[in-house]
């Protein structure tokens, strides 16, 4: 607990309290707190101290706890609003593996799918932790990283409850003996969210939608197939997460509905940056950048011209995934 956020609370005038944080007035509710007009001038902590001891006992409350409990709400809602304000991220070039300059300047909006292509080793992660890390020309490749096109505040940089980029990635190792509802009641309640449970019952939804094959709410999630978990994760951080971007690695072959996962995210508002070489997922995106050597060396834009080879596309993919559940079953495939 930040004790400087709690003397701020402390000294703040009730009046002052309830015009700044609205919330504050359904948090006294909570607790039976009665505010009547000449409590209003009172400082919080006058107003903590003009409780009597009585009353906090037949409540079973403390006026510490009042506090520090006021200020983590406060602290969740900030990082609410903060979280939900980024609209864009620009990327201005560094320098490739060979010290080249990149000479590029990109403009990422709430809402884009942005597909990263490139050889083995070309960079591709280290374009991902460039962002991660909101790259202040500090990282071997020398970018730089904009945040509504002004300097990231410090928070996305070095706060651990400020987190930029929610993270999806190829492995999804479960060690916890949990079932499906208790694991995602289990992160819904570590964020915070408001109303949990519905909040529960919308990841359980989305995440069978994109599944293959469907998962119960008592299924233990150390028995989810592969696809299942990465729904599972998908729906988890479109629903929970409130960091503005999410960063996945290759979902290909994962069993999920990809279509429906992409529009799941960018519904949500937001930006979608991913490492894939997937054609389906490429076609599905807004832009395409191709890593060589270390740098953006091209920004495809993709068109409705190739994007019209989607249909035929999805028509091979579920050819495929026909074969593959035949040889799942033990069929022949003639
Ligand atoms: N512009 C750069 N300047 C210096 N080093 C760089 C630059 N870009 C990437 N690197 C380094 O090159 C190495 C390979 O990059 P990276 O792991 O990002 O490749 P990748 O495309 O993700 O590879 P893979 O497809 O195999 O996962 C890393 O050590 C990375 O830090």
């Amino acid at each position: 607990m930040q004790t400087a956020a709690v003397s701020k609370l402390e000294n703040m005038k009730i009046e002052e309290l309830l015009n700044i944080y609205p919330f504050a007035k359904d948090f006294f509710d909570s607790f039976g707190l009665e505010i009547f007009d000449d409590d209003l001038e009172k400082s919080f902590s006058k107003y903590l101290e003009s409780l009597s001891e009585d009353f906090l006992e037949e409540n079973a409350i403390d006026r510490d706890s009042l506090v520090n409990s006021l200020a983590d709400l406060v602290e969740t809602m900030e990082e609410d609003e903060s979280s939900a304000d980024v609209e864009s991220i620009t990327i201005y070039g560094g320098k490739d593996k060979n010290g080249r300059d990149e000479n590029i300047n990109l403009h990422i909006r709430k809402g884009e799918v942005v597909c990263i292509v490139g050889p083995t080793g070309s960079g591709k992660s280290r374009l991902l932790a460039d962002i991660e890390w909101v790259a202040q020309k500090d990282t071997p490749t020398q970018r730089l990283v904009l945040i509504n096109g002004a300097k990231p505040d410090k928070k996305w940089r070095f706060s651990i409850e400020y987190k930029l980029v929610a993270q999806l990635s190829q492995n999804m190792n479960f060690v916890m003996d949990l079932t499906v509802e208790e694991f995602v009641k289990m992160h819904a309640e570590s964020r915070l969210v408001e109303r949990p449970d519905e909040k529960v019952d919308e990841v359980f939804k989305l995440a069978n939608e994109l599944a293959g094959e469907r998962f119960d709410r008592d299924t233990q999630i150390t028995s989810l197939s592969g696809g299942q978990s990465r729904a599972l994760m998908i729906a988890d951080a479109a629903v929970l997460s409130k960091s503005p971007i999410v960063l996945i690695d290759e979902i290909e072959n994962a069993g999920i509905d990809r279509r429906k996962a992409l529009n799941l995210l960018v519904k949500k508002e937001k930006i979608v940056l991913m490492a894939t070489h997937d054609p389906i997922l490429a076609l599905l995106g807004d832009k395409r950048l191709v890593i060589k050597n270390g740098g953006i060396c091209k920004v495809i834009e993709v068109e409705e011209e190739e994007r019209s080879l989607l249909p035929k596309l999805q028509e091979i993919d579920d050819k495929l995934l026909e074969y593959r559940n035949k040889l799942r079953n033990g069929e022949t495939l003639s």
